[in-house]
């Protein structure tokens, strides 16, 4: 950190009404948002946390060093005791989160040139992979920024789809140094809605759709439609750019909000008012052709993704790349190119008689039902669905999830998917008891993912839903290492007398 970087914090934090007692500007030689990671010099931001207050842990902060604390007014009066035994900077701030990312931004000050956001309930790490896939076949340095970490020419890894913002600005700070020039990073709800984002310089951001999720976080389905809005009327500025899929009321929601801010607007998805508008999709066992439209103008790609969905996604990772200052002409070029992202709707294996087994990250009952139905037209036989639901997240998805599959799988089986501290038959029974009298509950999920091999017959396909690109099974606090791919290659070569 260079002294002018930390003035520069300290009149950041001046600028937003925030200075340290007696109008001192702290010194201040890095951030926390943790006490355990406390150095000497360190600014602490004592957060309202959803279990506690960080503000609990100020004299542990200040024993480790910290010469400034940020906090909120509730945070200073549980504090008032060791402040009054300490010299060093208390500021207080009404949104100690948004405060917070907007000091990390100054903090680590660098950002790649181009960044965008992709929000909406599925689909973000998706779009944001394909942008990134798109950008690097134009040659650009890009990163995508999410679920699965940071991907593409720089890699780190990440513990959080959208980072605390410490974290987030490091890290698009340290892949600007590396040269990387073009950013699409995934924009969760619970990131906005804790302002994780602010200070991020976003030219464009994206809406994919909306269904149930993360209810045991947000009061209610507004709260959650209200925090993924704020990409487009709290982060993004006048001018700048909104790419909303409109075939859903929510998306012409957005549509209404995008414009009342003065964003520049293109519009997806099927509907004929769309500016990039899927005109028709035709499906086989690797992938599908794309007729599309660009502002009236017709094309056709071919598509090497399983799931109609994926045209959708893929088109808006147009819309962002075109947002950045690409060509319609090279981005369609680069289309037939892109590559399934690692377990969405990824081939895992085949069966000696062809039936394929496909692995998804469909954890929510709108992702399971675009998942189930989109698979249907590129498979004859039936269709075969392994999956669970996550202990200690929304309960309400679980029968959601087990009518999804009775509804739109032929053969269900439910099975574990990170009890965490929950029960894990306790679950399967909330699933079950949706899923049909005809659904068979196998907790051991590499059984279960065994038992769904054992069914294929020719033209069949297994969908095994839920953990993706996941390589571990979370059972109380321990985590198995388990990979849904690989135990699909492990039943399929069982099976078929390979090993
Ligand atoms: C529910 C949620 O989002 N929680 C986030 C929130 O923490 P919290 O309000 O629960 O914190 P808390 O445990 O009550 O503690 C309060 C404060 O004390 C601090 N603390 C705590 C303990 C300690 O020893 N010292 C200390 O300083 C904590 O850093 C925190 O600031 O603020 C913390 C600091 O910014 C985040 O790390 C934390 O993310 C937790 C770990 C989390 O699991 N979040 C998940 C649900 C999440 O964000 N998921 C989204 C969505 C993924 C998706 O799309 O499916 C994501 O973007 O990953
Ligand atoms: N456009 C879409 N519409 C409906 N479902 C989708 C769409 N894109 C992806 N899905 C489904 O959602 C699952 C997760 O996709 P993806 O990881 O791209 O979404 P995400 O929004 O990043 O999810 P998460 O919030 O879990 O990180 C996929 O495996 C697929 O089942
Ligand atoms: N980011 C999501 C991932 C869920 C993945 C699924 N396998 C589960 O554990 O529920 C969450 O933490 O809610
Ligand atoms: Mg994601």
């Amino acid at each position: 950190m260079t002294g002018e970087a930390v003035g520069q914090v300290s009149k950041k934090l001046s600028q937003l009404g925030l200075r340290g007692r007696d109008g001192r500007d702290p010194v201040i030689s890095g951030l926390s948002v943790d006490s355990r990671t406390v150095k000497p010099g360190h600014l602490f931001a004592a957060l309202p946390g959803s279990a506690m207050h960080g503000a609990e842990f100020i004299p542990y902060a200040l024993r480790m060093e910290a010469s400034a604390v940020l906090t909120d007014r509730k945070g200073a009066e549980m504090a008032a005791d060791a402040f009054r035994r300490w010299d060093g900077a208390v500021i207080v701030a009404e949104d100690p989160r948004a405060a917070l990312a907007g000091a990390a931004a100054l903090w680590f000050e660098t950002q790649p040139e181009h960044v965008v956001a992709v929000t909406g309930t599925s689909g973000k790490t998706s779009v944001a992979t394909f942008t990134r896939q798109i950008w690097q076949a134009l040659g650009h340095k890009a990163i995508s920024l999410g679920t699965m970490g940071v991907e593409g020419d720089y890699h780190a890894r990440l513990a959080h789809t959208t980072p605390e913002p410490i974290t987030l600005h490091r890290v698009l700070s340290e892949a600007a140094l590396a040269g990387v020039t073009h950013a699409a990073m995934e924009a969760s709800s619970h990131g906005l809605d804790q302002r994780r984002l602010d200070g991020v310089r976003v030219e464009a951001g994206a809406f994919t759709n909306f269904t149930q999720d993360h209810l045991d976080y947000h009061a209610g389905f507004e709260e959650y439609f209200a925090a993924k809005a704020l990409l487009f009327n709290h982060l993004l500025e006048d001018g700048e750019s909104a790419v909303i899929n409109i075939d859903s009321e929510h998306g012409r929601r957005m549509v209404d909000i995008a414009r009342d801010r003065g964003l520049a607007l293109t519009t997806i998805g099927q509907n004929e008012e769309a500016l990039l508008r899927i005109l028709g999709q035709r499906y086989d066992a690797t992938g599908q052709d794309l007729r599309f439209s660009v502002m009236g103008q017709a094309h056709m790609v071919r598509l090497p993704l399983i799931g109609g969905f994926q045209a959708e996604n893929v088109l808006a990772a147009m819309g962002l790349a075109l947002a950045s200052g690409d060509s319609a002409e090279e981005i369609i070029a680069a289309m037939p190119d892109l590559r399934t992202v690692r377990g969405r709707m990824q081939l895992a294996a085949l069966r000696e008689n062809g039936a394929a087994v496909f692995v998804d990250y469909a954890h929510k009952p709108g992702a399971l039902i675009a998942a189930l139905q989109s698979l249907r037209p590129h498979v004859m036989g039936r269709i075969i669905v392994v999956f669970g639901a996550g202990g200690d997240r929304d309960r309400g998805k679980r029968p959601l999830m087990g009518e999804a599959a009775r509804q739109y799988a032929d053969v269900v089986i439910v099975t574990d998917d990170n009890p965490r501290s929950e029960d894990p038959a306790a679950i399967r029974a909330a699933i079950m008891a949706a899923a049909g009298p005809e659904a068979t509950e196998v907790g051991d999920r590499a059984e279960a993912i065994l038992r769904g091999v054992d069914a294929l017959q020719p033209g069949d396909a297994l969908l095994i839903a839920g953990k993706g690109h996941e390589t571990g099974q979370i059972v109380g606090q321990d985590v198995y290492p388990f990979d849904d791919a690989e135990q699909a290659s492990v039943a399929v070569a069982a099976l078929d007398g390979r090993i």
